[in-house]
């Protein structure tokens, strides 16, 4: 079945023309999403894009200017409570108390929601995200990738159905945002949907399904694949001696929508692709390899980025 066709009990958010503005800038612009239940999300888009604005709008925590919907089927104009008792929110900049350990800190939050049997709670959060051995540490002076883990711990504490989690592995190492992601797979094979915001094109990847937000336009969701698919883009790639100077070349030129260097190569991406062909053709040399490829994710995302910045959000 279709996200499309799923029945609005099987949506964990369900939302349409979610709209807001702060002074003359409309950030958040008619945003439709139909998210099923028990699917991870990856929310992408350019910094000042609106992703943030839109999942406090989901939570419940900022009234949009226009729009409705729910989330886990629960009214996000009227029933912000009950959204927030089952979801857990991470906020951007976690915020912890430094001068506490971590099961302090997990303690405190858990006295928040006013939790029943806090110490079994504690203990289990603590357990299953293997942060036990280190649950006297001073929350202050652990490294970037425990702190992400301690956040983890404190939004699923009071045992959400649905967590949100705005640029969690930001700024943490590959092997930190390795074991994050290990952990959001796993809460997820226990029934948890999962919204997750982030830059990254490998955490994209890991989602069941995305959604590309530009300049406060929702410019695509789906699979990964259909989203690559249906983006109408091709990219030639050039490897070789010179393709630096290629670059500079290929820059403006009809049919090269988009030049950029990824690793060694060059990929040189439009939605032409006759005229792609043509440039391509006028810059054989020697010591330069062409062959089309099918265009990656961040080849879609900057060519959807540029169409929407023809799309004015100023009101
Ligand atoms: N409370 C506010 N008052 C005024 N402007 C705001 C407020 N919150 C957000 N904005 C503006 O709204 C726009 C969208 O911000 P938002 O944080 O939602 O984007 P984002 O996609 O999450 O960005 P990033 O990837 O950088 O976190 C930005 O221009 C931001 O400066």
């Amino acid at each position: 079945m279709s996200d499309t066709e799923c029945a609005p009990k099987d949506l964990a958010i369900d939302v349409r023309g979610l709209t807001k503005s702060f002074g003359k800038l409309k950030v958040v612009n008619s945003v439709d999403i139909r998210m099923p239940r028990g699917q991870v999300w990856g929310f992408l888009g350019p910094n000042g894009s609106g992703k943030t604005t839109t999942i406090r709008m989901l939570c419940g925590l900022l009234k949009p200017d226009a729009g409705e919907g729910t989330c886990l089927g629960f009214d996000i104009l009227k029933e912000s409570r009950e959204i927030k008792n089952q979801v857990g929110y991470m906020t951007q900049k976690f915020s912890y108390w430094e001068d506490l350990s971590i099961r302090e800190n997990l303690e405190f939050v858990a006295n928040l929601y006013d939790l029943k049997k806090k110490k079994q709670v504690v203990d289990k959060t603590l357990e299953t995200l293997g942060l036990s051995s280190r649950q006297k540490q001073l929350a202050g002076t652990l490294s970037g990738g425990w702190k992400q883990r301690l956040a983890l711990a404190a939004c699923t504490l009071h045992n959400p159905k649905m967590l949100m989690l705005d640029e969690p592995t930001a700024g943490v190492d590959p092997q930190a945002r390795r074991d994050f992601w290990d952990q959001i797979h796993r809460l997820s094979s226990e029934g948890m949907t999962v919204l997750v915001s982030t830059h990254y094109m490998d955490e994209a990847e890991r989602c069941d399904q995305i959604a590309y937000i530009a300049y406060g336009n929702l410019m695509a969701q789906g699979r990964v694949e259909d989203i690559i698919d249906q983006s109408g883009l091709y990219t030639f790639i050039a490897e070789g001696v010179g393709v630096r100077e290629l670059m500079e070349r290929l820059r403006g030129q009809p049919g090269a929508d988009h030049v950029a260097y990824f690793g060694n190569a060059l990929h040189v991406s439009g939605g032409d692709l006759d005229a792609l062909k043509r440039l391509v053709a006028a810059h054989q040399a020697a010591g330069i390899k062409w062959r089309q490829e099918r265009p990656n994710l961040e080849d879609v995302f900057i060519h959807l980025m540029g169409q929407s910045k023809d799309n004015s959000v100023a009101v």
